[in-house]
């Protein structure tokens, strides 16, 4: 058993890519590894250095690497391309920076969509740990997709029941998009390939979930390639925690009239609609959910990015303002969870990204589920 003073000399280093929903859940887990005495930095790519951003989050030492993109270049609009780009320059930059370390690195942790980080961790003979930060059942299903240990939709056959181990009976469209025979070609599913293709290079998988959620699926993967649940990784103030300080991060400034305007509305009467930090919906699907939103009559508060308004305005489709109407309040970004804690939630209309869902079920708010690709379908 280490001792207090060695416990002090532990560095840890997570690796995490430049979005929201991917830093916050590396911080969290950061924090609880402070709480137990281990110096933690976590690395992301510099686009992400902004003014928001100190070089300390709750005890978490931030640190930068290119990705050699400019800094103003659209990521956005590009994810295939910024995942390429990431994969090449990364590897160099963060190199350099573990040598630069005044101490060895005792442990990386990496997240999936970093996944080249555990070739440096292994040019820099230090063990790697992942951070799985979608449910557990995906992976399960990811690692038995990419390693043929199952049966699942193919070109001539793209409609059936998937039947895996420790999960309910799976239809196509359940499944995560990547690994679906329409599917395009993109830089996700290969990352995902390389990954699941070649497992020991991580020396354990953690998992942001939690036992009681999804038990039979990780039991599942115990004789395989086991995954630990360490979460719900969420703000410890939707956790009931006394220490109700926001370990995240916000991408975006949230606008400070969303609790106000929350205030003024009746108990359990509020629709929340947010579709995550990544993807926007289209001006149909907007048009459609104003709809909607206006024929149920109920009070909204919905959150429509910064790049969607930008799109809104050169397409001239959607009478969107950003304001308080009579029935709704629209703004850029929220400050979600502390929406999801307010009482005058009625339930939530999400794309069914992991974190949104962990904090809306730690929340206990209803979801009402509108996925549109990767893990959401599954999710949903
Ligand atoms: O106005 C807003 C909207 C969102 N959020 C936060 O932003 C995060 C969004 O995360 P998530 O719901 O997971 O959406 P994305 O960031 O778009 O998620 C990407 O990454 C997830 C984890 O891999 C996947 O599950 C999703 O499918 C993928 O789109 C959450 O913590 C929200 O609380 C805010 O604070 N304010």
């Amino acid at each position: 058993m280490a001792l207090e003073g060695e416990k002090k000399e532990t560095h840890v280093l997570m690796v995490a890519f430049s979005a929201q929903g991917h830093i916050n859940p590396m911080l969290r887990l950061g924090k609880r590894l402070v709480s137990k005495g281990l110096q933690v930095a976590l690395a992301t790519n510099e686009v992400a250095q902004s003014n928001s951003f100190t070089r300390t989050v709750t005890g978490v030492h931030l640190e930068f690497f290119s990705d050699g993109l400019s800094l103003d270049y659209n990521r956005e609009a590009n994810l295939d391309y910024d995942m390429e780009s990431i994969g090449k320059f990364g590897p160099i930059d963060l190199s350099a920076l573990i040598q630069r370390h005044c101490k060895k690195f005792s442990c990386i942790i990496n997240n999936p969509f970093v996944s080249w980080v555990s070739d440096v961790a292994a040019k820099h003979e230090i063990p790697c740990a992942m951070l799985w930060i979608q449910p557990c059942t995906l992976y399960a299903i990811y690692y038995r997709f990419y390693n043929c240990l199952n049966s699942f939709p193919t070109s001539e056959n793209p409609q059936m029941n998937v039947e895996l181990p420790g999960l309910p009976s799976l239809c196509t469209e359940d499944l995560p998009s990547f690994i679906l025979p329409s599917s395009s070609v993109s830089s996700f599913p290969k990352m995902l390939y390389e990954l699941f293709q070649d497992m020991k290079k991580l020396k354990w998988g953690l998992g942001n979930s939690f036992q009681e959620l999804e038990t039979d699926v990780i039991e599942t993967m115990d004789e395989i390639h086991p995954i630990w649940p360490v979460g719900p990784l969420v703000p410890s103030s939707l956790l009931g925690k006394e220490d109700a300080t926001d370990e995240g991060i916000d991408l975006f400034k949230s606008e400070d009239t969303c609790i106000e305007w929350l205030n003024h509305q009746k108990p359990s009467s509020v629709i929340y609609i947010s579709f995550g930090s990544l993807l926007m919906e289209s001006p149909k699907e907007k048009e459609s959910i104003a709809t909607a939103l206006t024929r149920s009559g109920h009070p909204f508060l919905w959150v429509v990015k910064p790049s969607d308004s930008k799109s809104e305005e050169s397409e001239g489709t959607m009478p969107l303002k950003n304001g308080m109407g009579d029935q709704g309040l629209i703004v850029k970004w929220s400050p979600q969870t502390q929406v999801l804690a307010h009482p005058s939630l009625a339930c939530f209309l999400s794309n069914c990204g992991w974190n949104s869902l962990s904090e809306s079920i730690t929340a206990g708010v209803p979801i009402i589920a509108y996925p549109q690709r990767t893990d959401q379908p599954t999710n949903a």
